[in-house]
């Protein structure tokens, strides 16, 4: 089996009490991995962890079969990501924007940007300073700017943040289509359940640092249970409100 990305024994202590806690998590090449948990389970201190954004205190990560040290950082050229929240150049617009990340990147094609812009949902405005953004558009920029290198990988924590229903549903299209076309994989965090029922292919739960299990989708609709009341059980062992 091909992963793309596998962590063993992965673990992060910021004081004394581990926050990640020996996970061992496998992502396969080309799917949808959705990661879940509570507020405060270690979801994006792991995903920091991938992009050599924290030090782990122990354990390994592997992205592409390459094991990560701290002085890693040419694997990030095929990492495109979203953590927390973006910052950009508030006085450039959405254009100039994508076009830095891009010479940084060093990647050329600049054709491609005014695509990404459209895909997002941002043609229109292109030309409007980031200062001048709504959240939701600030967001849409955010996922344009982690596409737009067409990376091999991406890694978005809670990307659908802020978005009304109209960007939800779009957002959740261009996943699957970059997965579908470009045959990206797409590690996703989010506290919107049905979304990740949609889009995921494998789930990846996690509580107080633990990763309790991987479950592919495929198996849960085989049992006909829904993504919520697995994860409420899973979670708060019943069906209590989330
Ligand atoms: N720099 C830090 N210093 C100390 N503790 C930290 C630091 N970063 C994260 N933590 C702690 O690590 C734990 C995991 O936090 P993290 O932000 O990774 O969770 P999360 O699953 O992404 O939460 P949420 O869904 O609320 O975004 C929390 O207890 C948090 O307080």
């Amino acid at each position: 089996m091909d992963y793309i990305i596998q962590t063993h024994q992965l673990t992060k202590c910021f004081v004394v009490k581990p926050e990640i806690n020996k996970v061992n998590m496998r992502i396969k090449q080309g799917e949808i991995y959705g990661f879940l948990g509570p507020n405060g389970a270690g979801k994006t201190t792991i995903m920091k962890m991938l992009l050599n954004l924290v030090k782990p205190t122990s354990g390994e990560i592997y992205i592409q079969g390459q094991p990560i040290a701290a002085s890693s950082y040419k694997y990030l050229k095929n990492i495109g990501s979203l953590i927390e929240h973006p910052i950009f150049y508030e006085e450039l617009t959405a254009y100039t924007n994508l076009q830095i990340h891009c010479a940084y990147m060093g990647y050329e094609d600049q054709k491609h940007l005014m695509k990404v812009l459209d895909i997002v949902g941002l043609r229109n405005i292109e030309g409007k300073k980031v200062k001048d953004f709504s959240l939701g558009m600030r967001q849409r920029l955010a996922i344009a700017r982690a596409i737009v290198a067409k990376p091999k990988l991406l890694i978005l924590d809670e990307p659908i943040n802020g978005l009304d229903p109209m960007g939800i549903k779009e957002v959740r299209e261009l996943l699957v289509m970059l997965k579908q076309q470009y045959g990206m994989t797409i590690l996703i965090s989010s506290h919107i359940v049905t979304e990740m029922e949609f889009i995921a292919d494998t789930i990846g739960v996690l509580n107080q640092g633990e990763l309790l299990e991987e479950i592919s989708m495929d198996v849960l609709r085989g049992k006909q249970q829904s993504l919520e009341d697995y994860y409420i059980k899973r979670i708060y062992g019943g069906e209590q409100f989330v």
